[in-house]
């Protein structure tokens, strides 16, 4: 197996197929919903609150809301309020399946459910997606995270309709260092090994660094990204302002810090400081363009033709050229 990164794969382009970038359409149908970009800000508590849900919501994005010291029951009656799609995260603890009894008895439900626990390759998982599927059948329910492809067969059998991939390579992540497991290294290759036996779409989650790592992403099986630290460094980024040497910056925590948890206990997260860098919907638009441009380089009109380009892995062991045949 190609053992490789985001940091050193490039993609080869093909002949144009369009007379401009704005013929391509960077869109994606995810679930039962279609949104402007195959992107979705992580449901950390740093990077994403009520009010960036309910904007990227209203403007077509993806969301998916944290789940730490939220009520994930009245913030789904106040999207449902707005007329917006509800999308939530859940653990497998008890106060997580009281809250699913809760959405289901008032009939506020949900339209997207991500299951996210470190180790998402676990019975509490399975037992956790029954107990959703049971209660609130038209949810669709993404489960992780996990690395492997087992993992992903397993998942996608016990009932998920997406599956998370990335065990560690986050930015804000030292699961590696702590426990000498993962993916944080070798994450784009690990996609792409799950993606082989996926018959569900995937979620690339963590290690995105430039907007190219997109396009990466879906090259190698993503149908939906999932981006922290490029999006929590933001004027709206509910982080904690931090003011250096004249310069501004925002908190990001991991979820699995002391910072998140309130205790040093199973900390697998560090915080670090993101420089600002202005308003969301402008990285958003710049992602927007970028992602058009990488389908144009891959002689194509829409985000599937991204999958069908050869590529180079630089350096290494595993260098190479990779022709489609
Ligand atoms: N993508 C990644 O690499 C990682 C992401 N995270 C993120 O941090 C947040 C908190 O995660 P998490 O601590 O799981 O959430 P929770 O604190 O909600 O824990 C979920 C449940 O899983 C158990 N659990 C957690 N890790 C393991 C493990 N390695 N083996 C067996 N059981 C486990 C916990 O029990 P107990 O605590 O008693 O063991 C608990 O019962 C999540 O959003 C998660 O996605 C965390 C680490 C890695
Ligand atoms: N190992 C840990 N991973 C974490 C933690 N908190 C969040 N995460 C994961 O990171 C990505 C975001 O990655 P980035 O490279 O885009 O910044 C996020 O979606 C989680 O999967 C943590 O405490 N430990």
């Amino acid at each position: 197996m190609d053992i490789f990164d985001y940091d050193n794969v490039l993609l080869l382009p093909r002949r144009c197929r369009v007379e401009s970038r704005a013929e391509c359409d960077a869109s994606v149908a995810f679930g039962p919903h279609r949104f402007k970009l195959p992107v979705v800000p992580a449901n950390m508590k740093t990077v994403i609150d009520e009010r960036i849900a309910a904007w990227m919501a209203r403007e077509g994005y993806f969301y998916v809301m944290h789940r730490f010291d939220l009520d994930n029951v009245a913030f789904a009656r106040a999207m449902r309020e707005q007329g917006l799609i509800v999308s939530i995260s859940s653990g497998v603890k008890e106060a997580d399946r009281a809250a699913i009894d809760r959405l289901a008895a008032d009939g506020v439900g949900a339209d997207y459910i991500t299951i996210d626990i470190a180790h998402g390759h676990a019975d509490s998982v399975q037992r956790m997606i029954g107990y959703i599927k049971e209660r609130l059948p038209q949810a669709f329910v993404i489960a992780g995270n996990v690395g492997t492809p087992e993992a992903v067969i397993d998942l996608e059998n016990w009932g998920a309709d997406a599956t998370k991939v990335g065990i560690g390579p986050g930015k804000v992540c030292i699961t590696r260092l702590k426990t000498g497991f993962g993916t944080g290294g070798w994450q784009l290759s690990a996609l792409k090994w799950c993606a082989r036996v996926a018959t569900k779409p995937i979620i690339a989650d963590g290690g995105i660094r430039h907007h190219g790592d997109i396009a990466k992403s879906v090259r190698f099986g993503a149908a939906m990204v999932m981006v922290g630290s490029l999006f929590a460094g933001h004027e709206e980024s509910p982080g904690r302002t931090v003011e250096v040497d004249g310069q501004l910056f925002k908190e990001y925590y991991g979820s699995a810090s002391d910072f998140n948890k309130g205790e040093y206990k199973h900390v697998e997260g560090k915080r670090i400081l993101e420089p600002v860098k202005g308003k969301l919907a402008d990285t958003l638009r710049e992602m927007r363009e970028d992602v058009q441009s990488s389908i144009s380089y891959a002689g194509g009109r829409e985000l599937r033709d991204l999958r069908k380009v050869n590529y180079v892995i630089l350096g290494g062991e595993n260098a190479g050229e990779h022709l489609l045949m």
